[in-house]
């Protein structure tokens, strides 16, 4: 059995980065952005007002002053004059600011009589004005790559980039293989149970920016099998999920040799997800994962998401682990890397980690309950609470 890190090593050696396409701004939330933005202007344009009020030079910003309203300029139409002693312009915010003005006073602070302004008794400090180019200069960009956050679509259109480069999906062809299974919704037999895991290992693919596509599920003969892998061709990763273990009708690994799988791994020091597999199929990958749904969610998290993140051309070594508190007294752990579903709350110093009591790898109540992974070294000794331990954060966390 090999480890962990090996194990995700020889994941990552059977990815590369995927080609880039082009997409509309408005659809590119969320893609990894395959090359630079680059601004095609400065922004602001032009200095531009913050404020509603009036537009005038700040030596005469003075408690008291009368000014003449010489012009109006709203967002949208510049004033083209030039602001000389004595003279303000009634201007809104966004506005570009007109030569001579060097200060904007808002019109909370001002007096409308007429054609003239008269400044109160206090003015606030500022001066209101954004000078051109003081969010970003024409030539600045967006570095690549990079997730594309909200903030990032709204940056990207306001340097007027329509379009933008990002990297092609992932196509990941997914096959469940079991004769106990059926799909949600059916109705199953007295000794069927649903086909779960597929389904909680599509949701994470799709929210790491990869596109799902789930197959028939196979049955546990080699004709099934061999069909289903056939509808999978063309995908840049196969997963499959059960059938990976030493039982008579486990015959994952037996089919995908026969079809030319170049196995790079089988079996790992890890719990849970021992029977993991990995290897070369045709132009793509296969990651065959245990079919115990924990098994093949835990087995997502750490080596479908790094590998989604390789296809991605974003960097994807091993995820970074924290520290937390332990909260309970554990047993001494065996010879394999054990990922216990656990709950991590904040604390005093540090987070705060209590592991499940049931850990059996069947217990979905209990994954999805479960926040963190706490993280056991092969043959840690036994921990007391009060210890520090690492561990992976699921989802969103609260620390
Ligand atoms: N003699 C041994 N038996 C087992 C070993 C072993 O080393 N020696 N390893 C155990 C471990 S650890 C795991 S993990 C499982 C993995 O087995 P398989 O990958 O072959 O998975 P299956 O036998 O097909 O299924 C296991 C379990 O999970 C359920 N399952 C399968 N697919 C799904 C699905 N898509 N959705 C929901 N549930 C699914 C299936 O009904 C079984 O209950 O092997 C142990 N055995
Ligand atoms: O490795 Mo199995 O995944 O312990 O349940």
């Amino acid at each position: 059995m090999i480890t962990v890190d090996e194990a995700l090593s020889a994941c990552l050696a059977l990815t590369r980065p995927l080609e880039a396409e082009t997409v509309p701004l408005s659809e590119a939330a969320g893609r990894v952005l395959a090359d630079p933005v680059f601004a095609k202007r400065d922004q602001p344009p032009f200095a531009a007002s913050a404020m509603d009020g009036y537009a005038l030079r700040d030596i005469e910003a003075i408690p008291g002053r009368r000014l003449r309203v010489v012009g109006e300029a709203p967002a949208g139409r510049a004033w083209s004059g030039r602001i000389g002693p004595g003279e303000a312009l009634r201007i809104f915010t966004g506005a570009p600011v007109p030569e001579g003005a060097d200060r904007i006073v808002i019109q909370e602070d001002v007096t409308v009589n007429g054609d003239t302004i008269t400044l109160g008794k206090t003015l606030d400090g500022g001066l209101h004005l954004r000078p051109s180019g003081a969010d970003f200069r024409a030539g600045a960009r967006i570095e690549a790559p990079r997730r594309l956050s909200p903030a990032d679509i709204a940056l990207a259109a306001a340097m007027n980039a329509p379009t933008l480069s990002v990297t092609r999906r992932p196509e990941v062809a997914m096959i469940a293989t079991g004769d106990e299974l059926v799909s949600p919704g059916e109705d199953p037999g007295p000794d069927q149970i649903i086909a779960s895991n597929t389904y909680g290992l599509k949701a994470l693919i799709e929210a790491e920016g990869g596109h799902a596509r789930l197959l028939p599920i196979a049955r546990d003969n080699r004709e099934s099998l061999e069909t289903v892998f056939d509808l999978a061709k063309g995908a840049d990763l196969i997963v499959t999920v059960g059938g990976a273990s030493v039982g008579d009708h486990d015959l994952v690994g037996e089919v995908a040799a026969g079809l030319g799988l170049e196995r790079a791994f089988y079996k790992i020091a890890m719990r849970p997800g021992k029977p993991l597999m990995a290897g070369r199929l045709g132009e793509g990958a296969l990651l065959g994962l245990p079919g115990n749904p924990v098994s093949a969610m835990v087995c997502g998290h750490l080596f479908l998401v790094p590998m989604l993140r390789a296809f991605l051309g974003l960097p994807a070594g091993a995820r970074r682990r924290r520290r937390a508190r332990l909260m309970d007294d554990l047993d001494p752990n065996g010879p394999r890397e054990h990922y216990m579903r656990a709950e991590v709350v904040p604390g005093a110093d540090l987070p705060e980690i209590t592991p499940f009591d049931r850990q059996d790898s069947s217990l979905l109540s209990i994954f999805s309950r479960a926040n963190a992974l706490l993280v056991r070294p092969v043959d840690d000794g036994k921990r007391r609470m009060g210890d520090i331990v690492d561990y992976l954060p699921l989802g969103p966390l609260i620390t």
